[in-house]
């Protein structure tokens, strides 16, 4: 019997996989009998994968440690996927008889899990039940990421999500293998994170946002039940609180971070540039570390960014001044620093990861940084913001680094993107979303996708297999996942959508 062809083979899924051999003739059909096996520790991404398939398709898909005789469905394998798969990576057999996910760790089940709910019908997606089959595309899967990290930034500062709005891109963006999340935490417009021991950059400083639209921040227990919601997605959050500028509104909480000691103005425009924290006044430095052992203390992650963009009114030995004092603080919480590569004429450790992004200063500093050993982070503004306008007709977003559509945004290689930094050089790539034009969750996802998708398989997918006319196939088949969770995603006219 020749099934009906699958929405999406193996060879569809997004990021590309390392290795995909599609075997059409071995789809699997999931049925109310189904069930889910695996070994205690790998009981959460079970758990996790029969959240995702049961509300369209009603079944109770149980999640048991061994099978019965004849029962069908699922098994999660822990530990023995192989060499090749890392630490990330992991290997699935979807088969009439079954479906065999094998990683040597979760994080490795939890990515093969993005991808096998991609073999699904979109329909799976649905949160009501879908009277239909539920064919899963056979094949077989061997895949492992290019770089380590491959991030995804919101800004909260210039508009205030709330708890729940971030949890929703959390979702979103693990479908792609997506592993951390950096939150821009603080700028001029709003300070979005309670620091007990200042607490007017919450309470002052949360008031506002671009615009004079609504403010808002995250009590340091909502902050952690976010950290915490992100880390079973398998994403690490990197905080930011962007320093020595954009710092607005701490100083219009606090007079004593003034120079003159008195407190500045709220500010709800768009400028940046013209803040400065008081780089000889000692509560400064008072201030940060209050400010970093806090959120280190809410940080299971080994980094903390650091900020460092655009301090146009911090006198350049100034800027040297406050990193020097500033950097060390990190490794007293046991925190790594990760900054805006800026940073790098500070001559930061070399475990510090300094963040590539201005191209127009694509200055020679950060190609030294990385001969010093520094890794770098590649989020090139004219291909990974996400707050680009797509056109000069997009609603929303800024076009300071021009106009980036689809194909745009996944026409380049990390490796050879900028002058003296290789592939062995990189941490891996971000795609930053500032908020200063963006309010609901619609304007993040009519941003982010499909853009992020490129940019999470330019960290994820192996070079060779880097071909926009391939890709534009692959992607125009996430279109109908998008529509059945209800994603926002702009369908740009480059795309064939399915
Ligand atoms: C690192 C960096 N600093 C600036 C720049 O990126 O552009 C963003 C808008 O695209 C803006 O919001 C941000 O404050």
């Amino acid at each position: 019997d020749n099934p009906p062809p699958t929405e999406r083979a193996v060879t569809d899924i997004v990021p590309v996989p390392v290795e995909a051999r599609p075997e059409p003739g071995t789809n699997f059909k999931l049925t109310a009998g189904s069930v889910i096996r695996a070994e205690h520790q790998a009981k959460d991404v079970a758990e996790y994968l029969g959240a995702l398939l049961r509300p369209a398709t009603g079944f109770p898909l149980p999640v048991v440690e061994r099978f019965d005789r004849g029962k069908a469905g699922i098994t999660l394998e822990l530990g023995d996927a192989g060499k090749r798969v890392g630490d990330q990576g992991y290997q699935l057999t979807v088969a009439r008889s079954g479906i065999t996910l094998k990683a040597n760790t979760t994080d490795g089940l939890f990515g093969g899990v993005q991808s096998l709910r991609q073999l699904f019908p979109a329909a799976i997606n649905k949160t009501t039940v879908q009277h239909q089959d539920w064919i899963v595309s056979g094949g077989k899967v061997l895949d492992y990421p290019r770089f380590k990290q491959r991030g995804a930034m919101l800004d909260v500062a210039r508009h205030f999500f709330k708890p729940d709005q971030v949890k929703r891109y959390i979702d979103q963006i693990a479908q792609y293998k997506v592993n951390t999340l950096h939150l821009h935490l603080t700028d001029d417009q709003g300070w979005r994170i309670e620091i007990k021991s200042w607490p007017r950059l919450a309470e002052i400083g949360g008031l506002t946002a671009v615009g004079g639209d609504p403010g808002g921040y995250y009590t340091q227990e909502q902050y952690k039940d976010i950290v915490n919601y992100a880390a079973s997605r398998h994403i690490t959050v990197i905080p930011e609180v962007d320093m020595p500028g954009h710092t607005n509104a701490a100083q219009a909480s606090y007079g004593e971070l003034n120079c003159d000691g008195k407190p500045v103005p709220p500010r709800t425009d768009i400028e940046v540039g013209y803040s400065s924290l008081c780089i000889g006044n000692p509560i400064t430095y008072k201030f940060v570390e209050d400010v970093i052992r806090e959120l280190a203390a809410m940080t299971p992650g080994k980094y903390i960014h650091v900020g460092g963009d655009e301090a146009h009114s911090t006198p350049p030995a100034d800027y040297k001044t406050f990193y020097d004092k500033v950097t060390p603080m990190l490794a007293t919480y046991d925190k790594k620093a990760t900054g805006w590569h800026n940073i790098v004429v500070t001559n930061p450790p070399t475990s510090a990861i300094p963040q590539y992004w201005d191209t127009a200063n694509a200055n020679a500093d950060v190609a030294a940084a990385a001969q010093r050993g520094n890794k770098i982070l590649m989020s090139p503004a004219n291909k990974a913001y996400l707050d680009m306008q797509y056109n000069k007709d997009s609603p929303l977003g800024l076009h300071w680094a021009g106009y980036v559509e689809v194909k745009d945004s996944y026409s380049w290689d990390p490796a050879t993107f900028l002058q003296g930094v290789t592939e062995s050089q990189l941490a891996g790539v971000e795609a930053p979303l500032w908020s200063e034009t963006l309010r609901t969750s619609a304007d993040i996802e009519y941003m982010a996708f499909p853009r992020l998708a490129g940019i999470a398989e330019i960290g994820w997918s192996p070079a060779a297999t880097h071909n926009w006319d391939t890709y534009r196939v692959r992607l125009a088949k996430q279109g109908p996942i998008w529509a059945a969770q209800g994603i926002n995603f702009y369908r740009s006219p480059q795309v064939d959508w399915k």
